[in-house]
C-alpha cells in the first residue's frame, strides 16, 4: 500500500467491489462508502492531503465544492457514469481537477432500455404479465385485456442527441418511428429534422425520449406546457435523469389523463418515487438501471482502472469530462 496513490472511494459500491481487486496493486483504495463515519470523519482517519483521485458513481454522493473543499491535494475525479451532475464541474475546473466519465460505454444498453419502456409502455406489456397472473389460468377472459397502440409509424421527438439519443434513434428507426429532435445545437451530421423548441416539437410528436443531461437548461424541460403540447395518446420516456420533468406535474398530468402514458428509468428525489405511480397501469417503472449490465459493468470497470492509470501514469484520460468556461 505504501507509496501507491490514495483513491477515495465514494457511494455505494456497485462496479467497485469487481474493481478493486483488480487495481489494488495499483492504487489505495479508501471506502469511504462501507464506513459507518461521516466523510469528514472518515478522512480524518486517512490524512486528506495525501489523496489525489476520487473514484465515484451518479447514484452515490454529491461531489460539491465543500467535499471537494476536503481534499486539497485531489486531481483527479473518475465517475463511473456518462452523467455529470453530481459533480460540482465548474469548482473541478477552478482546481485544475481533471474529471473522467464513462463515455459512451453504456449508451447501447441505456438505449435499449429506452426502447424496452417505449415499448413495453406502448404494448403494455407489464400490465398484461400483472393481468394475467391474477386471473384463473385455464379462464382468462383474453378478450377484455385492453388494446395497447403500435409503435411502427409513431413520431418519436428524442431530446438531446448526443451517444445515447443516437443510439435510441438508430433503434427506433428500424422499428418505423420517425424520428425528429431538439438538442442544445442542431447537428450537421444527421438528417433527422431539428426542433429548437420543446414544446414545438411535443406538438408534432407522439412520442417523446429524453436522452439529454441534466443541468440548469434542461432542469425541468417537461413542464406542464410541454405534457399538455404531446398530448392525451403522448407518452415519455426517460432515461437521462429525474429532473428533467417536474415530475409534480407529471404524476398530476397522468392522473388527470392529459398523457397516455411513461417509461421512468429516473426520478427527481431518487431513490424516492411518486406513490401515485406505482397504482398506474400506463406507467413503466425500473430503478436507474439502464446501464446496469453485466457486459457493461465489466466494460466500466477497465475504462475506470484505465483512466486512474492513464492519469497516474501522466497520459492523457481515455475518457475526459469537458469541463465548463
Ligand atoms: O445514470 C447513469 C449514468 O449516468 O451513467
Amino acid at each position: 500500500m505504501k507509496g501507491l496513490p490514495k483513491v477515495l472511494v465514494l457511494g455505494p459500491p456497485l462496479c467497485f467491489s469487481s474493481l478493486q481487486p483488480l487495481y489494488s496493486h495499483k492504487f489505495h483504495f479508501l471506502n469511504s462508502h462501507l464506513s459507518d463515519l461521516s466523510l469528514q470523519h472518515f478522512l480524518q482517519l486517512h490524512h486528506p492531503p495525501s489523496i489525489t483521485a476520487i473514484l465515484c458513481d451518479a447514484a452515490g454522493y454529491s461531489v460539491t465544492a465543500e467535499v471537494l473543499h476536503l481534499l486539497p491535494s485531489l486531481r483527479l475525479l473518475v465517475t463511473i457514469s456518462a452523467g455529470t451532475n453530481h459533480i460540482d464541474l465548474r469548482e473541478c475546473r477552478r482546481r485544475g481537477i481533471q474529471v473522467a466519465g464513462a463515455g459512451a460505454i453504456f449508451s447501447e444498453d441505456v438505449a435499449d432500455m429506452a426502447v424496452g419502456l417505449l415499448i413495453d409502455g406502448m404494448r403494455k406489456i407489464s400490465a398484461a404479465d400483472r393481468w394475467l397472473r391474477t386471473q384463473n389460468h385455464h379462464n382468462a377472459p383474453w378478450h377484455l385485456f385492453p388494446l395497447g397502440s403500435k409503435l411502427s409509424g409513431k413520431q418519436v421527438g428524442i431530446i438531446g442527441l448526443g451517444s445515447i439519443g443516437m443510439e435510441v434513434a438508430k433503434r427506433l428507426e428500424s422499428f418505423g418511428c420517425i424520428i425528429s429532435y431538439n438538442s442544445k445545437h442542431k447537428k450537421t451530421t444527421v438528417s433527422y429534422p431539428f426542433c429548437s423548441s420543446v414544446v414545438e416539437l411535443a406538438t408534432t410528436c407522439d412520442v417523446l425520449v429524453l436522452c439529454c443531461e441534466l443541468n440548469e437548461q434542461t432542469k425541468h424541460i417537461i413542464n406542464r406546457e410541454v405534457i399538455l403540447a404531446l398530448g392525451k395518446g403522448g407518452f415519455i420516456v426517460n432515461i437521462g435523469r429525474g429532473g428533467l420533468i417536474d415530475e409534480k406535474e407529471l404524476v398530476k398530468c397522468l392522473m388527470e389523463g392529459e398523457i397516455g402514458g411513461a417509461g421512468l428509468d429516473v426520478f427527481e428525489n431518487e431513490p424516492r418515487v411518486p406513490q401515485e405511480l406505482f397504482e398506474m397501469n400506463n406507467v413503466v417503472l425500473s430503478p436507474h438501471a439502464a446501464a446496469l449490465t453485466a457486459e457493461s459493468f465489466m466494460n466500466m470497470c477497465e475504462l475506470a482502472g484505465g483512466n486512474l492509470e492513464a492519469f497516474f501514469s501522466n497520459k492523457p484520460l481515455i475518457t475526459p469530462v469537458m469541463l465548463p468556461e
